[in-house]
């Protein structure tokens, strides 16, 4: 037995002391990047997004829709794996085929639906316009487009057909699969158009281009985008099916894998990182965890983790230290794993990231996990709160609520956690099934989340996430100081 010489501490614990902000330190100038993945010291990650935010692996959290809205803010969502995998694959081509400024059409209709039917898929697909294709399909001969303004209930039938209706293919201005980007919006502004169908030469629809996302992309400048300009994102794996799953994802195109388990320091995680080397070298990129202190980090850095993920126990809807009374405070977590993150890049030349996860409750939080050396976040709670989330809206007690479950509640029955036979096979909870409070859009959370972490470095004097950690001075709080840290308190 071993007992180690320190007080388990969360991030709550701790306050960053200011140091001098110099004339650099203008929110302009504070760049939020991080790198995703293993690189050489010195060396640019080959993956790295402009805002360290990754949305966690669950199923209340990271659907198509939050991952292309935190994608166009500079972030990266992991599309949760507890569902079959080609169920998980199709989520991740759902958001791969997103690519920034051509779009897959996803809402179409054939000539011959009746308005009515058109009526009612533009209301529940929240949309102005449908593309009308000979058979319906995204890929079928362009007929032309119907949008709301071409028809109105109370003047047409809604029995009446949509090609009846219809803007006709022969009067549109469309564009063949060959032009660019900026050739499309100049397309868009000279004829005022709302849409841009992209037709090959055999008359087949091929994607469209929105104005829309023209107005959109010029506010996202820091959009999560591959070579191809399709928007990133990532895909948990667990330690069970994994030679069925990964080869799934990397077919779907997700740019990252990460595999996803509450304790990571285990020979399955090992196995997992091996089958990716053995069968794809370098070109697949997958982080492992989660990890709580040092040994763990170095286990799964030399099995070849592109990153580590740091946290047990400390989520928001996290019942694993009652349950299995595994864990350690998130802040003493994140500082022994960054100090041998940084051993290993002195001893290696090889700099592997870390994730903070779990248990980031408030914004100041962020700022304390990047100062305790964390290089991304990845979160729960914060993003099950917003529009953007899959779970449902609720309106209880006054209060508008969105429902969180954790992945080890018996809620998300976990697929990989339950279902599996032998000697894998878990019977009990390790995650609770509640509400948090609606928050609205993540577009204007995350902006006001990234203000803040820019207004904490700024205090602190730092412009990057790697000076800010450096240079960072951070002071544990006493319980007195913490209680006179709240608000309530003080007013009371
Ligand atoms: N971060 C955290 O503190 C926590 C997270 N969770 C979440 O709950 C979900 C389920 O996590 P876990 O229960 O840890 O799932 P898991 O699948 O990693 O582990 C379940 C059990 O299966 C065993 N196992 C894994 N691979 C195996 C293999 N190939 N052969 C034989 N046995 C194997 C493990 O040792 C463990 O006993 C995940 O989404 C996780 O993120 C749950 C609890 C805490
Ligand atoms: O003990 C747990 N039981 C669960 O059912 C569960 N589900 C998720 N997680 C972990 O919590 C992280 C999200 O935490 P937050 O909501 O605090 O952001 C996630 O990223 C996970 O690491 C769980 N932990
Ligand atoms: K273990």
């Amino acid at each position: 037995m071993k007992i180690l010489d320190e007080v388990s501490r969360t991030l709550n614990e701790f306050l960053l002391v200011p140091s001098l902000t110099t004339a650099a330190c203008t929110p302009d100038n504070i760049d939020l990047s991080a790198p995703l993945v293993r690189h050489r010291v010195g060396e640019t990650s080959p993956i790295r997004i402009a805002t360290p935010l990754t949305s966690a692996i669950m199923g209340a959290v990271s659907s198509p829709r939050l991952a292309i809205a935190l994608a166009q803010c500079g972030g990266l969502s992991f599309v949760h794996q507890n569902q079959p995998y080609a169920e998980q694959a199709a989520m991740v081509e759902a958001v791969k085929r997103h690519k920034a400024g051509f779009r897959f059409s996803d809402i179409n209709i054939k000539p011959s639906a009746t308005l009515g039917e058109v009526s009612a898929l533009l209301e529940s697909a929240e949309r102005d316009v449908a593309v009308v294709t000979d058979d319906g399909s995204p890929h079928g001969l362009f007929v032309g487009l119907i949008s709301t303004d071409d028809f109105h209930p109370r003047r047409h039938g809604l029995d009446d057909s949509v090609a009846s209706r219809m803007r006709a293919a022969a009067d549109l201005v469309t564009a063949p699969p060959s032009v660019t980007l900026s050739e499309a919006n100049t397309l868009i502004w000279d004829h005022r158009l709302d849409v841009l169908p992209v037709v090959d030469a055999a008359g087949l629809l091929h994607s469209i281009v929105l104005r829309r996302d023209y107005e959109l992309h010029k506010r996202f400048r820091n959009e999560s985008i591959d070579a191809d300009k399709r928007f990133r994102v990532g895909a948990g794996v667990n330690t069970h099916d994994y030679r069925e799953r990964i080869p799934a994802l990397v077919e779907a195109g997700a740019d990252l894998l990460c595999i996803d388990s509450s304790d990571g320091y285990s020979v399955w995680q090992a196995e997992t990182l091996g089958f990716v080397r053995e069968n794809y070298g370098d070109d697949v990129r997958i982080g492992a965890g989660n990890v709580v202190d040092g040994r763990g980090f170095r286990y799964l850095a030399e099995a070849g983790a592109d990153f580590v993920k740091v946290g047990i126990g400390g989520g928001s809807i996290c019942t694993t230290r009652e349950q299995k009374g595994i864990g350690r405070g998130q802040a003493s977590a994140l500082i022994d794993v960054a100090a041998e993150r940084d051993a290993y890049a002195r001893e290696t030349g090889v700099y592997v990231p870390l994730c903070c996860d779990g248990g980031l409750l408030t914004d100041s939080h962020m700022a304390i996990a990047f100062a305790l050396g964390a290089d991304f976040v990845m979160l729960g709670r914060y993003f099950a709160r917003f529009d953007e989330s899959p779970s449902p809206l609720v309106h209880l007690g006054g209060q508008f609520l969105k429902e969180y479950w954790g992945e080890g509640s018996s809620r998300a029955r976990n697929v990989s956690r339950y279902e599996h036979g032998g000697g894998s096979r878990l019977t009990f909870e390790e995650g609770v099934d509640g509400y948090v409070p609606y928050a609205g859009s993540l577009y204007d959370n995350v902006d006001l989340t990234i203000a803040k972490l820019k207004a904490t470095m700024i205090s602190c004097g730092a412009t990057d996430l790697r000076g800010f950690h450096d240079g960072a001075v951070l002071v544990p709080v006493s319980q007195q100081s913490f209680l006179q840290n709240s608000a309530e308190i003080r007013l009371r």
